[in-house]
């Protein structure tokens, strides 16, 4: 097993409930799709499920620890094996590519190598080559500041496939990108996890792309599962009762032949 949410609740300081008896189980090597409107709670679980917050109700065990038990020591270790793709990925701007790519690394290297890649890059090939996964190999010296949005989402991208964790936790990965290199980078990221057996779990607002690219969808609607089933299984009226109180056009849930994906219609090439 991936991970466990029993009846898990957060809480955030300011007294709101942004997830409220989430019971989630995965298995190693699933690829989940979370999908729901704005503010549903998807990044808050995705958040939980890395440990960067802990369940305020509920047991949660995570690649076999239970982080609210857990010594600091082995939460860090815990961190080591999960790779989170952010939103913005958190890179300081001055930084070069190469060293963001190798600070995937840093959680599991020993002290000396951490602190000598940050004179010298440790492993400049390796690097490279996940940067050309992502179709950024020229950029490999490159500050980060001189990077669009696009090619910095890319960036965290490289970084998690360059980390090589065991649980993948990415939250809009693609939100800034177009609708062929979402499709490609959505694609890469469910074909890294399944060579390496890695549990992947992906927050998306591109319905279509979440339908047609992952195994499992799950529907996230004010901090609850709405409904947790294969891909396949999920009906057009499902979506439409998920996103019911959306602003949001239909046709952000409109079945193939088309889809969405930040608002711009791409062609039903997708994974399936
Ligand atoms: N640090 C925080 N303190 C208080 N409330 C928060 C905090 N972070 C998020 N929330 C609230 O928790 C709820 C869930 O937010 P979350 O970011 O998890 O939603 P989301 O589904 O990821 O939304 P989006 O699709 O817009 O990114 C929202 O109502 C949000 O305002």
């Amino acid at each position: 097993m991936s991970f466990l949410l029993q009846e898990v609740g957060l809480t955030h300081s300011n007294g709101h409930m942004a997830l409220a008896a989430i019971t989630l189980r995965a298995q190693q090597g699933e690829n989940i799709a979370l999908i729901g409107p704005s503010g549903a709670g998807k990044t808050t679980l995705l958040n939980t499920i890395g440990t960067a917050l802990l369940p305020t109700q509920g047991v949660m065990t995570v690649l076999g620890q239970q982080p609210k038990a857990s010594s600091a020591r082995a939460l860090r270790q815990l961190r080591a094996r999960i790779g989170t793709v952010h939103q913005a990925a958190p890179i300081p701007a001055r930084q070069r590519v190469v060293t963001a790519i190798l600070a995937g690394k840093l959680g599991q290297w020993p002290v000396w190598k951490s602190l000598a890649c940050l004179i010298y890059p440790q492993d400049m090939a390796g690097a490279r080559q996940v940067l050309e996964r992502v179709h950024l190999g020229e950029k490999l010296f490159v500050r980060c500041d001189q990077l669009s949005g696009g090619q910095l989402q890319r960036i965290g991208i490289a970084r998690v496939l360059y980390q090589e964790a065991q649980l993948i936790l990415a939250d809009e990965p693609v939100s800034a990108l177009d609708p062929t290199l979402a499709l490609d980078t959505v694609q890469l990221l469910v074909k890294e996890a399944k060579s390496r057996n890695a549990t992947l779990v992906a927050s998306l607002h591109a319905v279509d792309l979440a339908r047609s690219c992952f195994d499992r969808l799950v529907g996230i609607r004010d901090g609850r599962i709405a409904f947790d089933l294969p891909a396949h299984a999920v009906t057009d009226a499902q979506l439409q009762s998920l996103y019911a109180a959306e602003t949001a056009p239909a046709e952000t849930v409109r079945p193939q032949p088309s889809f969405l994906v930040d608002g711009q219609v791409m062609p039903a090439h997708g994974c399936r």
